[in-house]
C-alpha cells in the first residue's frame, strides 16, 4: 500500500521521530526519487518543515544557507499534487517564484531528479526565450518554476493562463521577493492567485514582517527556525575574516590572492555589471593562472547559464559574479567567497558567503572593506551574529599590476573606454549617497589606468 494515499489524515508527524525521508508518509514515487538521487537522511529544516507542510500548514521557514531548504518544499509539492490525483488536464497547481533565473533553473533541476518518477509536468519560466514558445505550454504545466517579471507578463498577456486551481505557492529567496524590487510586480500576481491555497515561505534570512506577510494572505503559519538559537546564523564550517583595503590597491589584492589560490574554486562578489565586465577583460589579459568565468544581469540568457554550467562543472575556476548569484545557487565544491565590493547589508554578506561551506562541506569567506567601510560594517554583522575576524593584509607582499593595466588601456580602445564608464558609474553612484569619497573615486581612476 502507497503510505500516502492511504495516511491523508498525517496529523500526527512528530518531527523528532523523524530519521529517514522514509519515515514521512510519503509516496514511493516520491522516496523512490529521493534514493536514486541519494538523499536518505533529512536535515533538520527538512524535517520540521517537510512534516508540517504535509499537514497542509502554511509555513514561514528559516535555517542557515546550504541546508536544504529546498527540498523542504518540493517535497510537500509532490505529495500535495499526488494525493490530490492531479493530471495534465489540471493545470498548474503549483507555483515556486526565485528571485534569479539561475537559481529557478537549478530548483528545476532537483525537481526533475527527485520528481522523476510522478506524472507531473514541470516548467521554467524565466524569460530569454520566445514569450509565444512558454505560451504553448504553460496552461498544461503543472509545477511551475518562475521568476516574478516573466510570470506576471504570462498573466497578462498569454489569454488562456490562469491560477485559479493554484494549490501551493512558494517563495523560495522569500525576504527577496517580498522586498522593495519586486514589490509591485509581486502585488499584481498575488491578486490572480486563488486566496484558498497552502503558501509557504524560505529564505537563510527570513521576513517576520507582518506587513509583507499580510500581502500573501497566510493562514496561522508556522514559523519553523530551525538556527533561530543558533550562536551565529552562519554556518558552523565557513571560516569568515575580513580585511581592510585602500581602493587603489583592491585589483592588486584580487590579482595577488587569485596567484595565490590557483587550484581553488572561488566566486568573487562586485557591486556593479559594468564594473565586472570591465575587471572580466583585464583580468583575462593579466592571466592570473585559472580561468576566469562571468554572470552578471546583463549578460544574454545563453551566456548567463553556460557560464553558470561551466563553473558548476570546473574543478578550479574563478566567478566574477554581481549579487544574481548571491542567493540560493549552490555551486559544486566553492573553496572561497571573496567579497571584494562591500556587501548592500548583513543578509547579502550573509546570502554571498553561503555560497561557499554548504551541506556538511567546509569554505572560506573573506570580505573587503574601504576603510570608511569598516565601523558600519562589522557592526551590522556583529548584530546578526556573524562571527567574523579582522586579518591583516602585508601590503609589500601584494604585486603591482598597475603598469600593466595601464599598457592594456593604452592598446585598447574598448578596454579604456569600459574603464572610464566604470568610473562614470561610481561617480553617480557617489552622487546618489554611496560610501565612495571623491578621492576615492579619483583613485579609482588610477587603479583602473585612466
Ligand atoms: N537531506 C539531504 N541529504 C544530503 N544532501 C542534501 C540534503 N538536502 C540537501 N542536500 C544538499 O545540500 C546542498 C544545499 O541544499 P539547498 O541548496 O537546498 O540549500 P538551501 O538551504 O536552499 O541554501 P540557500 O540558503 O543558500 O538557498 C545541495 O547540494 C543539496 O543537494
Amino acid at each position: 500500500q502507497d503510505k500516502a494515499r492511504t495516511a491523508l489524515n498525517v496529523g500526527g508527524i512528530n518531527s523528532s521521530k523523524i530519521t529517514t525521508f522514509f519515515d514521512f508518509p510519503i509516496s514511493k514515487k516520491t522516496s523512490k526519487g529521493l534514493v536514486q538521487a541519494q538523499y536518505r537522511m533529512p536535515t533538520e529544516i527538512q524535517k520540521q518543515a517537510i512534516g508540517l507542510a504535509l499537514q497542509g500548514k502554511d509555513i514561514l521557514g528559516a535555517a542557515k544557507t546550504g541546508s536544504g531548504k529546498t527540498l523542504a518544499f518540493l517535497i510537500p509539492i509532490l505529495e500535495c499534487l499526488y494525493r490530490q490525483q492531479w493530471t495534465s488536464d489540471d493545470g498548474m497547481g503549483a507555483l515556486i517564484i526565485s528571485p534569479t533565473r539561475e537559481l529557478a533553473y537549478q530548483t528545476f533541476e532537483t525537481l526533475r531528479k527527485v520528481g522523476k518518477n510522478h506524472d507531473f509536468s514541470a516548467g521554467l519560466i524565466i524569460g530569454g526565450k520566445f514569450l509565444d514558445v512558454e505560451s504553448d505550454r504553460i496552461h498544461r504545466t503543472n509545477i511551475i518554476i518562475c521568476t516574478p517579471g516573466r510570470l506576471l507578463q504570462h498573466m497578462d498577456e498569454t489569454c488562456y493562463f490562469h491560477a485559479s486551481d493554484l494549490q501551493m505557492l512558494v517563495l523560495d529567496e522569500a525576504d527577496r521577493i517580498l522586498d522593495m524590487g519586486f514589490a509591485q510586480t509581486m502585488n499584481a500576481i498575488v491578486e490572480n492567485l486563488p486566496k484558498k491555497r497552502q503558501t509557504l515561505l524560505f529564505s537563510a534570512t527570513q521576513t517576520k514582517c507582518v506587513k509583507d506577510l499580510a500581502r500573501l494572505s497566510l493562514k496561522d503559519p508556522e514559523y519553523v527556525s530551525v538556527h533561530e538559537n543558533a550562536k551565529f546564523s552562519t554556518p558552523g564550517t565557513l571560516e569568515q575574516n575580513y580585511i581592510v583595503c585602500e581602493l587603489h590597491q583592491k585589483v592588486n589584492m584580487l590579482y595577488s590572492f587569485l596567484k595565490n589560490h590557483l587550484s581553488k574554486k572561488i566566486i568573487v562578489f562586485f557591486s556593479s555589471c559594468k564594473e565586472i565586465q570591465y575587471l572580466f577583460r583585464a583580468f583575462c589579459r593579466l592571466r592570473p593562472g585559472v580561468p576566469v568565468l562571468l554572470l552578471h544581469g546583463k549578460q544574454q540568457q545563453m551566456k548567463r547559464m553556460q557560464m553558470y554550467d561551466d563553473f558548476c562543472r570546473k574543478k578550479a575556476a574563478v566567478l566574477f559574479a554581481t549579487d544574481i548569484a548571491a542567493r540560493g545557487l549552490d555551486f559544486p565544491a566553492v573553496n572561497w567567497v571573496l567579497q571584494l565590493d562591500c556587501p548592500e547589508d548583513a543578509n547579502t554578506y550573509i546570502h554571498r558567503a553561503g555560497r561557499t561551506a554548504r551541506y556538511k562541506e567546509g569554505g572560506e569567506a573573506l570580505l573587503v572593506l574601504l576603510p570608511s567601510e569598516e565601523e558600519g560594517m562589522v557592526k551590522q554583522l556583529e548584530e546578526k551574529k556573524v562571527p567574523i575576524n579582522k586579518i591583516e593584509i602585508n601590503p609589500g607582499k601584494l604585486t603591482n599590476v598597475q603598469p600593466k593595466l595601464q599598457s592594456f588601456l593604452a592598446e585598447e580602445q574598448e578596454l579604456k573606454e569600459r574603464a572610464q564608464r566604470v568610473n562614470l558609474i561610481i561617480e553617480t553612484e557617489n552622487s546618489n549617497g554611496l560610501q565612495f569619497s571623491c578621492l576615492q573615486v579619483l583613485n579609482l581612476g588610477y587603479v583602473l589606468g585612466i
